[in-house]
């Protein structure tokens, strides 16, 4: 059988972002608080029972959680556009390879927006 297994975390980050619509306040430096949800996919090890333990798990998305926790987004190396699709694909950058389960990558603000990808 086939299982999701899921992690997030959150980050306080700060961006600004150009956009054709509220462009201005859009436009000054202002912050967020972000939440990630990370979910690998796939059958669990017939040993450990396990997709992969919580705790190797929790320690790649504290690596992440790192590069991006209380920075400028704008300066993020490797992040091309502040937005919350762009957090997506970039966090689903940095854990393809430790993960090699991963299944899908969402990030979503406080005031109700979100954005899932799903890594093909
Ligand atoms: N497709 C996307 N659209 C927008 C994104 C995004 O990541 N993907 N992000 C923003 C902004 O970050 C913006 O700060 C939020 O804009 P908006 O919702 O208009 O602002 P509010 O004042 O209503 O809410 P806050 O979240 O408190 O800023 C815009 N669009
Ligand atoms: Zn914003």
């Amino acid at each position: 059988m086939v299982y999701e297994l899921s992690q997030t975390f959150h980050f306080e980050a700060a961006h600004t972002l150009v956009r054709e619509i509220d462009a201005a306040s859009s436009k000054r430096i202002h912050g967020h608080t972000y939440h990630a949800e990370v979910t690998l996919r796939g059958v669990p090890d017939a040993a450990s029972g396990m997709l992969m333990d919580l705790g190797f798990f929790r320690r790649e998305l504290a690596v992440v959680q790192e590069m991006l926790d209380h920075h400028l987004l704008d300066e993020v190396a490797g992040l091309t556009k502040p937005t919350l699709e762009g957090l997506c694909a970039f966090i689903a950058e940095k854990l393809r390879a430790p993960l090699p389960l991963l299944a899908s990558v969402k990030v979503w603000r406080a005031t109700g927006d979100s954005c899932k990808l799903i890594v093909g």
